[in-house]
């Protein structure tokens, strides 16, 4: 992995939604498609304020999420409601989205047909991940029901349930995380900075993160 550090934050975000357009503009040369992987929470929004004004064929790019709350669009806990906000805007706005969320009550009975759209976009071009303190990364938290399916195994989607997360979520495998052809983890302040270096020394079971920093390039700023 390579670590790059920054002096503010705000200058990382312009700087990584600027690596992020490169890629998909340079795979789109090649391809007739690319792929985009971002995940939500707190950190990436001023990424995504960015991006979504990036010059690129946005109509030939797929965009979707490293993982999702199960719940509807309208909640404020939904990454989709997000993204729809500040990624899917702009020039972005024809990008392709593929959901995360279908309206069932379970995961389990949205899974196959979501994941079945996204076979159709692997290996993703670029994938935009966070990190949190406890040294999860997309869904795949430590201590989650089904951590092992997530690590290892052919599964696109798993379902999660997670003492840290009050929803049911679901996420892209570390597999297929890992399989990006580019991969970027944003992180910021000194907690998240000690929960990396304590990842790269632990086994994925304990620091989820740890099974997609091979070949990653980690960007963290201080505040
Ligand atoms: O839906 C989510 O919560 C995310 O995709 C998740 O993996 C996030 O990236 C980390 O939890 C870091 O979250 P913050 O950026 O809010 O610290």
């Amino acid at each position: 992995m390579e670590l790059i550090t920054y002096a503010d934050s705000e200058l990382m975000m312009i700087e990584v939604a600027s690596r992020l357009a490169g890629e998909l503009r340079q795979a789109l040369q090649s391809s007739e498609t690319a792929s985009l992987a971002v995940p939500g929470g707190t950190t990436p929004g001023p990424i995504f304020d960015s991006l979504c004004g990036a010059d690129l064929d946005w109509d030939r790019v797929a965009v979707l999420l490293t993982d999702e709350r199960w719940v509807p669009e309208d909640s404020p806990r939904s990454n989709t409601r997000l993204l729809r906000q500040r990624l899917l805007t702009g020039k972005a706005a024809v990008a392709r989205y593929l959901p995360l969320y279908a309206p069932a009550d379970t995961p389990e009975e949205g899974i196959p047909q979501l994941a079945e759209a996204i076979s159709g976009v692997l290996p993703l071009t670029a994938c935009l991940l966070g990190m949190g303190a406890d040294m999860h990364t997309a869904s795949i938290f430590p201590g989650a029901d089904r951590l092992s399916e997530a690590l290892a195994g052919d599964a696109i989607l798993v379902p999660m349930r997670a003492p840290g997360a009050p929803e049911p979520r679901v996420t892209l495998s570390a597999p297929v995380l890992a399989g990006a052809i580019s991969r970027h983890i944003v992180i910021t302040g000194p907690e998240k900075r000690e929960a990396l270096e304590r990842a790269r020394t632990l086994p994925p079971e304990e620091a989820p993160v740890a099974a997609v920093l091979k070949g990653a390039t980690i960007h963290w700023a201080e505040s």
